[in-house]
């Protein structure tokens, strides 16, 4: 029997504010080594053979996207402007909009804006790893530290064990269908896998690096600029 090659697509929540970098800026367009955040995230997506779009979800109302060049990303990329009030809003309505492009089974790596350190050999990872797999999943990172739960006053009362517990990041990579639909039934999550689990099926944890991070406080700035300085191509 011949077998059906699904496509890959990559979308990018980029709607966010931003809120707890307490800048006025919202965070994909702060400046990371003389460019935009987000241009070190949608490059690496770009040059990824593997991706025929990505598509790059911004608030209804941006008016920054148009204020850079990004032509010499290629034609890859897309923006539409259908983001949420939370992130799932904004990959969910990311997903319906792409819909005239992307066949039920097609891959959808879901990746943040907010993660300029993701590497080449993070997404060949995952798509190497998941190519045939019936869920999906994502790129994590065990815990290295030990866990405590902490009291509202701030004392911690019980460690938690961290032996199967692991970090999400992103991409996190799902059929287009299956995760639209799981998005439909479980809105209050933080991230794809969750909505998965949701639906009672279990994604596959692809162990990345802590590169990879997501730049969420003033400080995750200065380590973004760290490691892709310092970074061997
Ligand atoms: N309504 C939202 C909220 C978040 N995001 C995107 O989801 C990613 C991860 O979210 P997070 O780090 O929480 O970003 P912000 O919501 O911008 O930050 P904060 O929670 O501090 O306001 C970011 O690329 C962000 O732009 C989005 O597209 N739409
Ligand atoms: C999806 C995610 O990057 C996984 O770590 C993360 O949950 C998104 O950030 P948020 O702060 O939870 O919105």
């Amino acid at each position: 029997m011949q077998k059906i090659a699904h496509r890959h697509f990559a979308l990018v929540p980029a709607a966010g504010g931003g809120t707890r970098m307490g800048r006025e800026t919202p965070k994909q367009y702060l400046n990371l080594m003389g460019e935009p955040l987000l241009r070190h995230t949608l490059r690496v997506l770009c040059a990824v053979p593997q991706i025929e779009r990505v598509y790059v979800v911004l608030s209804v109302g941006d008016q920054t996207w148009n204020g850079f060049d990004w032509s010499d990303l290629g034609d890859k990329l897309k923006p539409i402007y259908v983001g949420g009030p939370s992130r799932a809003d904004s990959v969910l309505n990311g997903l319906r909009a792409i819909r005239p492009d992307v066949r039920d089974g097609d891959w959808v790596l879901v990746h943040d804006a907010a993660r300029p350190c993701l590497a080449p050999w993070h997404v060949d990872a995952l798509i190497d790893t998941l190519d045939d797999d019936e869920v999906g999943g994502l790129l994590a990172v065990p815990v290295a530290d030990t866990l405590k739960r902490a009291d509202p006053q701030g004392r911690a009362v019980a460690t938690v064990p961290r032996d199967s517990l692991w970090q999400a990041q992103t991409p996190q990579m799902f059929r287009y269908m299956m995760l639209r639909r799981a998005l439909e039934s479980a809105r209050d999550v933080t991230d794809e896998a969750s909505a998965i689990e949701a639906a009672g099926l279990r994604p596959r944890l692809v162990r990345g690096d802590p590169t990879n991070l997501k730049v969420t406080y003033p400080l995750d700035l200065h380590l973004a600029e760290w490691i892709l300085k310092n970074r061997e191509s």
